[in-house]
């Protein structure tokens, strides 16, 4: 082993002690103008990157390589993060030139899917979360980070609350500690991209001492977020990582702030999925965020996912954005100038933590500086407005006059992205820089003049002066006057027709020209960097104008939105009623063919008359579109935004469920009705009185009468829970249509079709009543089913109607718990009713949920019906 080793080039070996020390990232080690990877990383590499993969002998084994031209990092680098790779850089620390050993090399950034600054990396109107999960007894921490716009958060609870955090910042990469590792994947599933970080960084001392130090402050009391013991301790192995992956300067982060969960409505997992508000299971369906997102800056992009994620509580808060809405609005030309200035505005959020991370480019300082010149007379046209939210707006606006003062004295308007391109420092910034300009330039008349003189003086016409990288200037003179050059020419090179010459003063020239050239880089690279450290006393005044900005985007986009769509002003206060005129789904009438009209639904709900609304109808007609409307126009309105319906008057609602009951296409196993039984219990541990529950065929999932029972002992519980939310259950069972009578809350309706001679046309009017089948059908008609296989489903379902009345079984339910459920088909010994007993014995009914009891019953149910069949 140890004679290999001596065998080993210098270069691999220091390759080798750089990457024993990144073992799980990929390597870019930098070999003059090439990144190289080598051995397993260069066979990923190759794969991902589509490069050529070949072999280099590395001290008799065979080494696999692969590289790509250093210039070329911009491109190759988010490929691998998007890849899901961990990208340490390893660069060259000092000029190769300068040094007769091996260069010197060190990782200057370790680059992983959570923590990019690179714009071909992230995605504009996405933040990009790096988090961090602590599993304490009691709770879990959770903290999530943006490095590349500064934004700090932590919050933490339980795992249902945590998960929900989960879906809704959905961060790229997720740090958990190895010995947590089983419990993430158990509480949070394997869909994230996990990091599993040593244990002691998780711990309160260390957490508390890496912040403070950060913040430069002796407690976290003034951000309020002093008593989040585990929240502290994830943001503590956040900053931790990013020092762990060289990110150093940190300057943008300015704060950490706490998630506050009681300011916003809940929505668990099941809900902001099923809502489809901005990501669907189908990559082609169009989400709400699609539909309502007319923002035009990225920070307003960023700001309204955030506001889907998370509405507002507040009836003030919502009103103060409604308001701001009709205002603009109302003026048409406010909003249109406002607008015309928002489109010349960049992603400053980003550009001022590139400012703190000194990874900012000369051009991207000019686009802040324009940026910023444009947020000026946004604030003046806030500021002149008569409605008061807009006017705050616009004067907590910074103007930043001292900053773009500087920019635009310091920088050349059309800086260049590359320093080294030159022209970055505006002329008149600097007179040193002048001076040398002047003779670099000067240059070309220079020897201009030295030709003609040359010419005159040697009698050869065609003399041309050029240079290249061997031997720098030169004059070229064609065979033909060959004879004519004079002595003190110094000949440097024969070509097939010409022969270059070079004299002592062009070599003269030529020193003076290239140290200046020189010597303009070296100022400019020093003037701008000066400019950039300077920057950064602006960091925060930037980052405000930055949130403001995307807040004024987004309720601009409001307007735009409503104006576009023909929202209209939703009233909200602190009712419990919920009372819809005309109301549309937001998504599904933007993708009607223009030849189909959106049918508009009234939809009441209160918790006096009708709490429950039962929705029954065939397939297709429309029931689901009703629910989830019903949810899209609450939080439509509890964003600020305007919503689809003649006019809505909503009592704050504060936390939204959905449950969609598994699908009877996909195949049904015991445990996907758990999941589903799962997901309700969930909802019925957890409703308040201003809970909205949508049930989308729950109990579909299982039998007919299991179905039946379930749908109705969860609507029966939820009728009597007291709390009363408001609830809508659309349904297949037309059996539930008898809970009405029984329970004086719910009331039936159902989604009207027109019964044609064997054809259903949809209505899609949600009218009163309940409806007496199902129309499967039809539906199976209409969708090109074979006319023969039509036909037998007739006659199989008239037979079944004959044979076993649903009436009948709608009965059995009704008077469950009364002298239906004789048990006088079994004798007292019998061992069935031990078993019975024994099940009930061992029933811990403390710990257990509603939805667990039925399922006990049915469990039970089900052990009776057995033996009666026997
Ligand atoms: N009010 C409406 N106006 C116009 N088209 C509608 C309306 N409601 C629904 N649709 C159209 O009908 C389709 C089916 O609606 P939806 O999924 O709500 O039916 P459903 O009754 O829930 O059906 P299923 O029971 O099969 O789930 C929608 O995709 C949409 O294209």
């Amino acid at each position: 082993m140890a004679k290999k080793a001596k065998k080993v080039t210098p270069l691999m070996q220091q390759y080798n002690t750089i990457k024993a020390k990144y073992p799980d990232a990929m390597l870019l080690f930098r070999v003059g103008d090439f990144y190289e990877t080598f051995g397993d990383d260069a066979v990923k590499a190759a794969k991902i990157l589509d490069i050529v993969l070949t072999n280099r002998n590395n001290g008799g084994e065979k080494t696999e390589l692969a590289g790509f031209p250093h210039h070329s990092l911009n491109t190759y680098l988010p490929k691998l993060v998007k890849a899901g790779e961990r990208v340490a850089i390893c660069d060259q620390l000092e000029d190769p030139k300068q040094t007769k050993k091996i260069v010197k090399r060190g990782v200057t950034e370790l680059v992983t899917p959570g923590v990019a600054l690179n714009d071909e990396v992230l995605s504009s109107k996405s933040n990009n979360f790096l988090c961090a999960i602590h599993f304490d007894k009691k709770q879990i921490g959770v903290s999530f980070l943006d490095v590349s716009t500064g934004e700090f958060l932590t919050s933490q609870g339980n795992a249902e609350y945590i998960d929900k955090l989960l879906q809704n910042f959905n961060p790229s990469e997720v740090l958990v500690s190895k010995k947590s590792k089983t419990n993430f994947k158990e509480a949070f599933g394997n869909d994230f991209h996990t990091f599993y970080v040593e244990d002691w960084v998780f711990q309160p001392d260390y957490a508390d001492e890496t912040l403070t130090r950060h913040f430069n402050t002796k407690t976290l009391k003034g951000f309020g977020v002093d008593t989040l013991y585990e929240g502290i301790i994830a943001s503590g192995a956040v900053l931790h990582y990013l020092s762990e992956t060289q990110h150093n300067k940190l300057e943008h982060i300015t704060s950490i702030s706490r998630i506050a969960e009681d300011e916003y409505v809940w929505m668990d997992r099941f809900t902001i999925r099923n809502l489809e508000l901005y990501h669907s299971t189908n990559v082609n369906a169009v989400t709400l965020l699609d539909v309502i997102d007319h923002t035009i800056t990225p920070m307003g992009g960023r700001l309204l996912k955030r506001w889907l994620a998370l509405p507002l509580k507040n009836v003030e808060k919502i009103k103060q954005r409604h308001q701001v809405v009709q205002h603009l609005l109302d003026n048409n030309a406010t909003l249109q100038k406002i607008q015309n200035h928002i489109k010349h505005i960049g992603d400053i959020e980003r550009l001022i933590s590139k400012v703190a991370t000194a990874k900012v480019s000369p051009r991207e300082v000019i686009q802040l500086k324009n940026s910023l010149e444009a947020i000026v007379p946004i604030k003046a046209l806030a500021s002149q407005s008569n409605n008061e939210a807009l006017r705050v707006l616009g004067d907590t606006l910074q103007s930043c006059d001292t900053l773009r003062e500087k920019i635009k004295e310091s920088l050349n308007e059309e800086a260049p992205v590359n320093i080294l391109k030159g022209k970055t420092i505006a002329d008149g910034f600097s007179s040193e820089l002048d001076e040398l300009r002047k003779l670099s330039s000067s240059g070309k008349q220079y020897l201009d003049d030295m030709l003609e003189r040359e010419s005159v003086r040697t009698g050869i016409p065609s003399l041309k002066i050029a240079s290249n990288n061997v031997f720098g200037y030169y004059i070229e003179v064609r065979n033909t006057h060959k004879d004519k050059v004079p002595e003190e020419w110094i000949r440097k090179q024969t070509l097939v027709s010409a022969e270059r010459y070079i004299t002592e003063e062009l070599k003269e020239y030529e020193a003076k020209i290239l140290g200046a050239e020189e010597r303009i880089l070296a100022i400019e690279q020093q003037l701008f960097s000066e400019l950039v450290s300077w920057m950064n006393q602006f960091i925060k005044p930037v980052q405000q104008n930055a949130f403001l900005i995307g807040k004024i985007d987004c309720l601009s986009g409001f307007a735009t939105l409503a104006k576009n769509n023909h929202y209209t002003f939703p009233t909200i206060d602190d009712t419990f009623a919920l009372d819809i005129k005309d109301g549309r789904h937001p998504v599904i009438e933007k993708q009607l063919p223009p030849s189909e009209a959106y049918i508009a639904n009234d939809v009441f709900l209160d918790r006096e008359t009708q709490q429950i609304i039962m929705i029954t109808g065939p397939n297709m007609s429309g029931k689901s579109a009703i629910l989830r409307q019903t949810a899209l126009i609450v939080l439509l309105a509890q964003i600020g935004s305007f919503v689809p319906a003649k006019a809505a008057k909503i009592g704050l609602v504060d936390k939204i469920f959905t449950r969609v009951g598994a699908s009877d296409n996909i195949s049904m196993g015991e445990s996907t009705f758990m999941v589903e039984m799962n997901e309700t219990a969930s909802i019925l541990n957890n409703i308040s009185d201003r809970s909205l529950v949508l049930l989308d065929e729950i109990g579909r999932g299982t039998s007919t009468y299991d179905g039946i029972s379930i749908a109705w002992a969860i609507s029966e519980y939820l009728h009597e829970h007291p709390a009363r939310p408001k609830t809508l259950f659309a349904t297949h069972y037309h059996e539930l249509n008898e809970m009405t009578e029984t329970f004086n809350r719910i009331k039936n309706y159902n989604v009207s079709v027109k019964e044609l001679k064997d054809n259903v046309l949809f209505l899609r009017k949600l009218i009163k009543g309940g409806s007496e089948h199902s129309f499967g059908i039809h539906v199976a008609k209409m969708a090109g089913m074979p006319q023969h296989v039509i036909q037998r489903a007739n006659k199989i379902l008239k037979k079944l109607e004959k044979s076993h009345s649903s009436d009948e079984l709608t009965d059995k339910v009704k008077t469950l718990g009364d002298d239906e459920m004789q048990l006088s088909f079994f004798n007292l010994d019998d061992p069935l009713l031990e078993q019975i007993k024994e099940e009930i014995i061992h029933t811990d009914i403390d710990t257990l949920t509603p939805v667990e009891a039925l399922m006990k019953l049915n469990e039970i149910k089900r052990m009776l019906v057995k033996k009666k069949q026997a």
